[in-house]
């Protein structure tokens, strides 16, 4: 049967919004409930799209994040199992979860627990503040010496809870921050990220770890900050400091206390004094100064206001390890029953809380650290001697070691000439020079 034109006025209701009722005939209501069922086809045909498209985003979603998470599954499990599987032959290994160990102080201590049998796994996040290519030179170094290094923020909870669950460890050597003094003002936040609420996520997955483990981390010279009495020693006042970045480490010794006191973490601080040497980081004035001297790039030397020199108490990394290896050896076990729970972790006794410098106890004018390296490498500098902006720098640092010598047996042994002599040796040979040329 041939349809009927619609008439116009049944397409357009002659009053906008109007529909004439008394016009509904039968076919009308054909028509209607085919306009219905088509529109409700439509409104299924929509819910099926977006749940499809909901689905297929999620399916993305999961895909790419285990495509791109660099941990978790089996094989990756049984790696880190391995590598934290001490190898001593007295039995007495320890096992080490050491976080930054793709960095400077990270990887030798990570080599050296590593060359004595102790099981060592590292994290380190592998951030850009310098050249990440160097850290994956470190990494790859590290797993030469089968230490497995997982790439992993110390902000991701729920990887440090999986590493804590896959192994037991009895120790964790907090070594991953955001270092540099000066960097600070440029980027805060960065400070703020790795050495506050990087720092309490690490405490918080170690006090729920059962077995919790002895904690060893970095604290840093800075925290004497305008501190005039010298040598700094421990019970020195610290609430003074110069930088963000020695606030930060100031706010890591409080928080750790806290943790030591209420679920019995053991804790032991580490204040470095101005670490040096081969496989060192290159934004610290050593590294910087040499790379300058061998491109034949002007330096800039700072100096104090009334024109005298800055000094550090520079400490030649093999003496620091030594340090940090003591400092895991005579921690005392955690107290805290472990566990997670709404705070439900309670000690069951005091906790043993340490802070130790370790310094080299003779600081060196940053003049004579140029004239050092100016020898070792054959080369003058161009330097720039310009007052030391108001950027977070402190005048001069200089350890009082005595706690450390008696508590750690903590001696060093390196001068900055032979440090700085090993340190030349290490960078011409990384950078491809042969005395101040570079082999192309
Ligand atoms: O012990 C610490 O806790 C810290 O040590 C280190 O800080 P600093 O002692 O400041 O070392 P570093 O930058 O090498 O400057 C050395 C000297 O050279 C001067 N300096 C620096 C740069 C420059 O261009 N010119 C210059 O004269 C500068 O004024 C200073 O007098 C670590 O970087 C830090 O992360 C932290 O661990």
């Amino acid at each position: 049967m041939k349809m009927r034109m619609l008439e116009e006025d049944e397409l357009f209701p002659s009053t906008p919004g109007k529909v004439k009722i008394e016009r509904v005939n039968h076919r009308q209501f054909h028509r209607c409930f085919a306009s219905t069922s088509t529109m409700f086809l439509w409104a299924l045909f929509l819910v099926a799209l977006t749940a499809s498209y909901l689905s297929f985003q999620s399916f993305v979603d999961t895909s790419s994040r285990y495509l791109s998470a660099s941990w978790g599954g089996l094989h990756w499990e049984k790696q880190i199992r391995a590598s934290a599987q001490p190898h001593r032959a007295d039995a007495a290994g320890i096992s080490v979860l050491v976080t930054g160990a793709a960095g400077f102080v990270g990887s030798h201590v990570s080599l050296a627990l590593r060359r004595r049998g102790d099981g060592v796994v590292g994290l380190d996040n592998f951030n850009s503040y310098y050249d990440p290519s160097l850290k994956k030179a470190r990494k790859s170094l590290l797993s030469s010496h089968g230490v497995f290094v997982v790439e992993g923020d110390v902000n991701d909870d729920k990887l440090l809870a999986k590493l804590l669950e896959v192994v037991d460890f009895t120790h964790v050597m907090h070594l991953a921050a955001q270092a540099g003094v000066r960097y600070a003002i440029e980027n805060p936040a960065s400070y703020v990220h790795s050495n506050i609420a990087g720092l309490v996520t690490l405490l918080e997955a170690c006090k729920s770890a059962d077995p919790q483990p002895a904690i060893v981390w970095a604290s840093s010279s800075s925290v004497y900050g305008l501190n005039e009495k010298v040598p700094f020693s421990e019970s020195d006042r610290t609430d003074q400091p110069a930088s963000l970045y020695a606030a930060t480490k100031k706010a890591g010794e409080e928080i750790t206390h806290t943790y030591n006191h209420i679920y019995g973490l053991s804790i032991t601080g580490l204040r470095f004094f101005t670490v040096y040497g081969p496989w060192g980081r290159p934004d610290m004035a050593y590294f910087s100064f040499t790379r300058n001297i061998l491109q034949g790039k002007p330096i800039t030397v700072y100096r104090g206001k009334d024109h005298s020199d800055l000094a550090r108490d520079f400490t030649y990394i093999d003496d620091i390890v030594k340090g940090c290896l003591a400092s895991l050896d005579t921690a005392e076990k955690s107290t805290g029953g472990g566990g997670g729970g709404s705070g439900g972790v309670k000690k069951k006794g005091p906790a043993q809380y340490r802070i130790f410098n370790l310094g080299n106890t003779s600081p060196v004018t940053v003049p004579t650290l140029v004239s050092i390296l100016e020898r070792h490498l054959r080369m003058k500098a161009k330097k720039n001697v310009v007052e030391m902006p108001g950027n977070g720098d402190v005048p001069f640092t200089h350890a009082n070691i005595s706690y450390a010598r008696a508590e750690l047996g903590y001696k060093p042994t390196t001068n900055l000439d032979a440090g700085l002599g090993k340190f030349v040796k290490w960078y011409l040979s990384y950078y491809g020079y042969t005395r101040g040329r570079k082999n192309v």
